[in-house]
């Protein structure tokens, strides 16, 4: 392919000797899939422009906030006129209240929330108020579910931790480490174990509302039933993570989809309008432990910030229109058809999991339901696809364990372009295989 890359080879050369990797988020590195990043110069609806002028069809999105489309007009008119009033007051305002009705609307289970500036603390806050709340120390999580980069989380986590080769990280203390029980996803009979065992100290279940960063592995059916009815016998909490899968699966996110109503639940990304935001939130009961409300201590100094208020207002008042989702739904099926019948005509096998406009192709033939057979997937072939994407001006998360999503700002056009670059880079795929 004729693309140059010039510029960001020097910029991503000039990073690694300021910035740890090159990089403010290890995912961003393109590390697994054997090449540099691309830097990116700017954004307009669903485009992005890296600093070589190359322009690319973008389902990253920023990792899932992008649902409206880059720079939509209404959302950018919004924080114009919000920064002119200021940026920052660290005092109350109206904004953040507007924000929470939208939320607590679109989320029945939630009678209040309390909004922060990242998904990592949305969990890192709900879990120390489960402890706090149930008086107990242990959590559970799934293996490959990834909730942010706290140290009770980040054992056998998904995305970028996964992708890189350490789901536990070095440098979470063994005690706290202990205190994380791990479980495999859509598997209700260990979980069942696991709680007989230990039940009367977990304070908490936490599950991605669909895990997302394992790849995309919906919940099989009634399995969130089946944590629901399995917490509520013990006492503990259930914390449905919709950090990814909130206002993206649907308005109210995978518990509406699915119909199960968590403790507490962890909001992010989309929320944000592309600002950063996290959120959590449940029923009063729970939430009226936070301080000053309560003894259970959490802050924020930009908690609230009236831009990311602005920015989350507006996207979420434009995505509560009439049609949204099943306009998003479309697109979706439509660009998941079209891949999948690339990769056949090409002879690659691939397995795709979408749920709305979240999905992923794993390289592999066997069915993906959880992380062992998310890890049968052939990450060198996915590389390959990867690195043939971007090259015919398409921009893919750089990483097998990832979803890619679309935006309202997709057209039929930017559609059809990807599943003919999709066409050819599994062609690329072929070929390589045949060569081995
Ligand atoms: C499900 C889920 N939870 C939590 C997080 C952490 O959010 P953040 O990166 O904003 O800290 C992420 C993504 O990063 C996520 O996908
Ligand atoms: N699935 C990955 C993410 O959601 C977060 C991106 C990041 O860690 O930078």
């Amino acid at each position: 392919m004729s693309r140059i890359y010039d510029r960001s080879e020097q910029l991503f050369a000039e990073a690694k000797t300021l910035i740890p990797g090159g990089v403010n988020s290890p995912v961003r590195a393109f590390k697994s899939v054997g090449r540099n990043p691309v830097f990116i110069d700017r954004a307009e609806g669903a485009y992005l422009y890296d600093v070589d002028g190359n322009k690319y069809v973008d389902y990253v999105g920023s990792w899932g906030p992008m649902i409206v489309g880059h720079v939509h007009p209404e959302v950018s008119e919004a924080l114009k006129a919000a920064i002119d009033r200021g940026t920052s007051y660290g005092a109350p305002t109206e904004l953040e209240s507007r924000l929470a009705k939208l939320v607590l609307e679109a989320f029945p289970a939630m009678d209040m929330v309390r909004m922060v500036n990242s998904g990592t603390e949305a969990t890192m806050s709900a879990l120390r108020l489960a402890r706090g709340y149930t008086g107990r120390s242990k959590i559970v999580k799934f293996e490959g579910c990834y909730h942010g980069h706290a140290d009770s989380l980040l054992i056998k986590a998904g995305s970028g931790a996964l992708t890189l080769g350490v789901p536990t990280s070095p440098g979470v203390p063994a005690n706290i480490a202990n205190n994380t029980i791990t479980a495999p996803y859509n598997d209700l009979e260990t979980l069942k174990a696991i709680f007989a065992e230990a039940g009367d100290d977990i304070a908490a279940i936490i599950i991605e509302g669909v895990p997302g960063n394992m790849g995309v592995v919906p919940p099989a059916p009634g399995y969130l039933q089946g944590v629901r009815e399995l917490t509520r016998q013990y006492g503990a909490l259930m914390i449905v993570d919709e950090v990814m899968s909130g206002f993206r699966v649907d308005f109210g996110g995978a518990q509406t989809l699915y119909g199960v109503e968590p403790d507490l639940t962890c909001l992010g990304k989309i929320i944000g309008g592309g600002l950063p935001v996290g959120a959590y939130g449940g029923k009063a009961e729970i939430m009226e432990k936070v301080s000053p409300a309560g003894p259970i201590y959490q802050a924020g100094t930009l908690s609230g910030n009236p831009l990311a208020m602005t920015a989350g207002i507006i996207t979420l008042e434009i995505l509560k229109r009439p049609g949204t989702y099943a306009a998003l739904d479309e697109k979706a099926a439509y660009l998941a058809d079209g891949l999948a019948k690339a990769a056949e005509k090409a002879g690659v096998p691939v397995w795709t999991n979408r749920v709305g406009s979240m999905l992923t192709g794993f390289f592999t033939d066997k069915p993906v339901i959880d992380f062992a057979s998310a890890c049968t997937s052939d990450t060198a072939a996915f590389g390959t696809y990867f690195r043939a994407m971007l090259d015919r001006g398409v921009y893919l998360a750089c990483s097998q364990f990832e979803a890619a999503f679309l935006s309202l700002a997709m057209t039929k056009e930017d559609l059809d372009f990807t599943i003919a670059a999709a066409e050819e880079a599994f062609q690329v795929v072929a070929a390589e295989r045949a060569k081995a």
